[in-house]
């Protein structure tokens, strides 16, 4: 992919306007002819699920105009279009955190920039600290619903003039996550064999990068989350804004530590190797689902 201009702007200078997203989209439109329906987001270590995509047309994001860089070990940083199962998608393989230093609305800009490409139904995925004692690490938990601790000091992606062409100035999040994708993938982990693994509950994201201390641990448990990480909650806010479908997982890759006898430490290694051994029937999982989105005619 040959860069652009645009594309090599330094960080500071790269704009996020309703007119800054449009330029990406229809630049990136005007790349390929690839239409997606399904817009794909790979957590931490789970970018295999690109590799997934046949046809397919990658960007790295350093040459897209008005992308951020990935800086995240396990993020690749690349935009990969392409099919899968014959369903047009977009994936991105790496996403931006708050830790890296990004402005809120530019770790969620691609979300909008989905929504100018015409993708209906977002799919993201992450690597997530287990809360509920239940949880065993590699269970996949289906996200019901958020905790936005960022969001409770004001940190909000749609904070700020509301872009109307977007969405409205007060969207309502209480169904941020698509109870019928939930149920299929319930219905399709069934079928896989999966259930032994596959959880349903509440991710509460927090900005890292530092993993939390074990009161921290304890008082998200008590506020009803069962997964931490850092990631996705951003995204859903804008996708819901913009009215796309959202469905999101999360991989537990390690369990937070509850308890002072504990000799357990999280670490980013342990997240990306839990990926590597249930990256497989993630990919398996969602690709059956975007298949059966149109079995059951309910895509988005
Ligand atoms: O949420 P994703 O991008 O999967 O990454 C998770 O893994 C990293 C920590 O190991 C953090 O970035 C956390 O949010
Ligand atoms: N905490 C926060 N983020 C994470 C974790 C965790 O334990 N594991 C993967 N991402």
């Amino acid at each position: 992919m040959e860069g652009n201009r645009m594309g090599h702007k330094k960080e500071a200078e790269v704009k996020y306007s309703y007119e800054d997203c449009q330029a990406t989209a229809d630049w990136l439109l005007s790349q390929t002819a690839v239409r997606p329906l399904v817009g794909i987001v790979c957590g931490s270590g789970l970018g295999g699920l690109a590799d997934a995509l046949k046809d397919q047309v990658a960007f790295n994001y350093r040459d897209i105009p008005n992308f951020p860089q990935s800086t995240v070990h396990g993020h690749a940083g690349r935009l990969v279009f392409g099919t899968l199962k014959g369903r047009p998608c977009v994936c991105m393989q790496g996403r931006f955190h708050l830790y890296e230093g990004y402005p809120i609305q530019k770790i969620t800009m691609p979300m909008r920039i989905f929504k100018l490409l015409g993708v209906e139904t977002v799919i993201l995925t992450n690597a997530a600290g287990g809360l509920n004692q239940d949880y065993k690490v590699g269970d996949i938990m289906i996200i019901k619903d958020h905790l936005n601790m960022p969001g409770f000091a004001g940190n909000n992606p749609l904070a700020g003039p509301n872009e109307e062409r977007f969405g409205v100035r007060f969207p309502c999040m209480s169904d941020a996550y698509d109870r019928e994708l939930q149920q299929l993938a319930l219905d399709v982990g069934s079928e896989l064999g999966f259930s032994d693994f596959l959880r349903e509950g509440v991710y509460c994201v927090l900005g890292g990068p530092s993993f939390e201390t074990i009161a921290e641990c304890r008082m998200l448990h008590k506020l009803g989350a069962d997964a931490v990480g850092m990631s996705t909650v951003h995204e859903v806010i804008v996708a819901r804004h913009c009215g796309m479908r959202v469905f999101a997982l999360s991989l537990i890759t390690n369990k937070a530590v509850m308890d002072y006898d504990s000799e357990e430490k999280a670490n980013h290694e342990e997240v990306l190797q839990t990926g590597k051994q249930r990256a497989e029937q993630l990919e398996r999982l969602v690709s059956t689902i975007i298949t059966r989105l149109e079995h059951n005619n309910n895509f988005a």
